[in-house]
């Protein structure tokens, strides 16, 4: 097999309509039951694995969704790099709706998620090294890429993660703010560390949809509705800025 890359969607994105000859991949993990069903094609001549990080038929919210499994499925095609997709409320009231970030940073608040492959049984421990926990090189070429297309990004950022799959109380945004973090969001760990822990280069594209709570004029104002014309636009930007970066590292 050629080179393979993988792209994964979040809650605006659960399939890729520009793959073609695509061919659906049920895959059996050792981390449960149910298979992880990956999507697999080609867009402009390059080998794309998409996976839909809530499931295809069943969603599953953000403290339920079985990292461990979408990450193994995933590296049984050996992609050369993971570009995920999340979407994310502003801590910062400059960032506004429809903003694109590329966060650099990764605060980790959520508890009781099966954030590692070790098992307690290897006779090694894994303790990767997770200061940088986006693959730098990576995220330079998608800051790279989004110049070349004119797409106006932030480069950098502290991605909070919290539990979910409720939103947060206006003062735990405080608290986030405080601890540095500017974008908050429910999905990028442990996914970012079991990429991390299986050598897969692994960054992401951040859309922001929402002010973060208390930071905004409405009290809940998480806009995820597919059909708001504007989001959707961005969305298409993002995957557009992911695989015009893929088609670049494949050259
Ligand atoms: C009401 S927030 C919805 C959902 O959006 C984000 O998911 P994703 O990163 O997959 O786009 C967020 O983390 C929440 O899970
Ligand atoms: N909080 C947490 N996750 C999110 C948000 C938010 O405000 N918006 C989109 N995902």
């Amino acid at each position: 097999m050629s080179n393979v890359y993988a792209l994964i969607g979040g809650s605006r994105l659960d399939h890729l309509s520009r793959l073609e000859g695509r061919m659906i991949d049920r895959i059996d993990t050792p981390y449960g039951k149910e298979p992880v069903e990956l999507t697999r094609g080609q867009i402009d001549g390059l080998e794309v694995v998409f996976l839909s990080r809530h499931g295809v038929k069943e969603k599953k919210p953000p403290h339920m969704i079985n990292y461990r499994a979408n990450i193994w499925a995933l590296s049984t095609f050996k992609p050369k790099a993971i570009i995920a997709l999340a979407s994310v409320g502003a801590v910062l009231v400059e960032d506004e709706i429809g903003t694109v970030a590329i966060p650099d940073q990764i605060i980790d608040y959520t508890w009781g998620r099966e954030t590692s492959y070790n098992t307690g049984k290897e006779s090694v421990i894994n303790f990767i090294d997770f200061t940088y926990p986006f693959d730098m090189d990576l995220r330079d070429e998608i800051v790279r890429m989004a110049d070349i297309m004119n797409l106006p990004i932030v480069d950098g950022g502290t991605y909070a993660v919290t539990q979910g799959p409720r939103l947060e109380t206006a003062a735990e945004i405080d608290r986030i703010d405080r601890d540095g973090g500017h974008y908050v969001g429910m999905t990028l760990m442990p996914e970012a560390c079991l990429a991390k822990e299986l050598n897969l280069p692994y960054a992401a594209i951040c859309q922001v949809v929402n002010p973060a709570a208390g930071r905004g004029a409405s009290a809940n104002s998480v806009e995820i509705a597919s059909n708001d014309e504007e989001l959707n636009k961005v969305t298409d930007q993002c995957v557009d800025l992911a695989i015009k970066t893929f088609v670049e590292l494949n050259r």
